[in-house]
């Protein structure tokens, strides 16, 4: 296809504001799916996402248009996810493109992502054209959100914007003339020597590794002699194609064009997406600058659960292709043995990749408690960056500690403000600026990562009956008061249960921890006590009941000999059990994630 006819774009929005929904009618409407082929949400495939209803990775579609000019067009959809854990995600997708749609729900107007997601277009210098979904919906306020729009950029005045509804249809042949009109054609050069970015990749059993790539200059053949720049790996395509969105062969693809390699590469290492693709026989001489790595957030040990390491490793390392911003390095754990530390983009990030690893790689893992980077100075000067609790140095020796805070950007109704104002100051969030945009307030908070890493989302999303929305970014590392709590189960501890907290939170937090430890761990044949310990003082403790009745409490309705014999009994298997350690489930796991 002539460049002039080809158009690259994404459609980016606020989380739930119907990107899916408008991607599949698009599809519907080019009719790249058969109606036969049509199911909601084509795109959202992957498991994790129609359990959780939203995007994880972003895809790409080619489909042909009909356009009103009378020529076919070829556009390159490209499907970016909204949660705020996945915004790498949206600027991997945005480089590849020339402009992206900014949809924006007509019921809830301009959302903190919306703005988050704008600012990374804009970076981009990418066109954007405004389109307001859910028109057909009573509750959709088109005038405020029109204003909201309008705020949020001036260029976007009610004429420029596009009024749809992405679930009937309504408007969506707008949207279609609009990309073809307001989004430029790709300006590579054909004749030069092949330059392609790899925007995505993913690993299949068969056919090894296949890289999604965008071609910036030249031409791309099958079988075909190649090379990964950075990488220096070199290679010969077995074949390349694009997605429909299904994989459809092709004999060649050309700068302007969006698809597929399938590399036959069969270690995942080998390929790092951002590289630069090019002809190993007339190679490109500048390679494109590549993606800065994603920044990891929130660590968490994952281990396997039935001890096959080397199957875990093998998930781990192709999954990492699918989705390099997560890291991992091995680590040994004596409670759970070898496993992987892993960087996360944040808490939901995390749980994600935990359900990959079970729904495409049918692997079971074990987490420990997520904890972010700590900074610790000692007091004889040297300094240790900790990310893993277990590491976290003697309390004896430290002069002070730095965590992360992050600068969150709370967008709320006006109603529910005091609420998510409370709330963030229960997680020692300190108010920095507050400002209105139209109906929504924006309340800016400096807040410790480690206390929005878990569960404040969702705490956020009910205290603002489900209005609020956050966007995060890193805004420093300041001194916290944090202690180390380790847990000793039957007095010896369980270093996959260690965990740093903020000082004033250790009293309710230990005690919460042991009264959950005691419906988990295992019941013995004794009584087993379970402590947590900071700076060497137990701050909390329970005994776990025995399986059967304890001789020393029970003993009235026995005989002083039958008392005796079972005293003796037990005490012998008390002293066998400090020796060996109780296995435990990953229920005792879960107590730490649960407080
Ligand atoms: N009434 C109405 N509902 C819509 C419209 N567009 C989308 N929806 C619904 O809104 C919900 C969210 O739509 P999705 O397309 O999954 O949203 P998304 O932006 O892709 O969500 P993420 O991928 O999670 O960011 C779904 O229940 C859709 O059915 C619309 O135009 N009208």
């Amino acid at each position: 296809m002539n460049q002039r006819n080809i158009r690259n774009f994404a459609i980016i929005a606020h989380i739930d504001h119907g990107k899916s929904t408008l991607a599949d009618q698009i599809m519907a409407l080019t009719k790249t799916v058969s109606t036969r082929e049509q199911r909601a949400q084509l795109l959202d495939d992957m498991a994790v996402e129609q359990a959780h209803g939203v995007t994880v990775k972003a895809r790409t579609v080619r489909n042909y248009y009909q356009a009103e000019d009378g020529q076919e067009y070829e556009y390159n959809l490209i499907d970016t996810p909204g949660h705020v854990d996945f915004n790498y995600e949206v600027a991997k997708s945005l480089s590849a493109t020339e402009g992206a749609i900014l949809l924006v729900d007509a019921t809830q107007g301009v959302q903190a992502q919306t703005i988050a997601n704008y600012r990374i277009a804009k970076k981009h210098h990418l066109p954007l054209i405004p389109v307001l979904n859910k028109v057909d919906l009573a509750s959709a306020d088109i005038e405020a959100a029109l204003a909201g729009l309008h705020d949020l950029d001036s260029a976007f005045t009610p004429d420029q914007v596009l009024l749809i509804s992405a679930k009937t249809g309504q408007g969506v042949p707008a949207v279609l003339e609009a990309i073809r009109t307001r989004l430029p054609a790709p300006t590579g050069d054909a004749a030069a020597p092949l330059k392609a970015l790899v925007f995505d990749s993913l690993y299949d059993p068969y056919q090894g590794v296949i890289a999604y790539v965008r071609l910036i200059d030249g031409q791309l053949k099958s079988p075909q002699a190649l090379n990964l720049m950075a990488a220096d790996c070199h290679f010969t395509s077995k074949s390349i194609g694009v997605m429909t969105p299904n994989m459809l062969p092709q004999t060649s693809l050309h700068a302007g064009d969006v698809g597929y390699v399938v590399t036959g590469i069969k270690d995942p290492k080998q390929i790092r997406v951002g590289d630069t693709l090019t002809s190993a026989e007339t190679p490109t001489s500048q390679p494109l600058p590549g993606y800065e790595p994603a920044k990891s957030m929130v660590f968490a040990g994952l281990y396997p659960q039935n001890n096959d390491f080397p199957a875990l490793k093998a998930a781990v390392q192709k999954l990492n292709l699918n989705d390099p911003s997560f890291t991992f390095v091995e680590e040994r754990s004596e409670a759970l043995g070898v496993g992987f530390r892993c960087g996360f983009l944040g808490a939901f990030h995390l749980q994600i990749i935990r359900e990959r690893l079970q729904d495409e790689y049918g692997i079971d893992v074990l987490t420990t408690a997520p904890n972010v980077t700590y900074h610790v100075t000692l007091k004889n000067g040297q300094h240790v960056v900790v990310n893993n609790p277990v590491q976290f140095p003697a309390f004896s020796l430290i002069e002070h500690v730095e965590e992360p805070f992050m600068k969150a950007e709370i967008t709320t109704p006006d109603a529910s403000l005091n609420a998510v104002l409370k709330l963030a100051e229960q997680h020692k969030g300190t108010l920095i600026d507050l400002s209105n945009n139209g109906e929504l307030v924006v309340a800016v908070v400096k807040i410790p990562l480690s206390e929005i890493a878990s569960h404040f989302f969702s705490e956020l999303k009910s205290v603002s009956h489900g209005f609020a929305s956050l966007n995060t970014t890193f805004y420093d590392n300041e001194v916290s008061d944090l202690v180390k709590v380790e847990v000793d189960i039957n007095y010896a501890p369980v270093d996959a249960l260690t965990f740093v907290v903020h000082r004033e939170d250790a009293p309710q937090m230990t005690q919460q921890l042991v009264i959950g430890l005691k419906s988990t761990v295992p019941r013995q044949l004794y009584p087993t006590p379970v402590q947590a310990i900071v700076e060497g003082k137990v701050l909390a403790r329970v005994d776990v009941p025995p399986l059967r009745k304890n001789a020393a409490v029970n003993g009235d309705k026995h005989s002083v000999s039958k008392k005796a014999a079972l005293l003796r009994r037990q005490s012998a298997n008390k002293r066998r059990a400090t020796k060996n350690t109780i296995k435990l489930p990953q229920s005792v796991f879960n107590t730490i994630l649960g407080i």
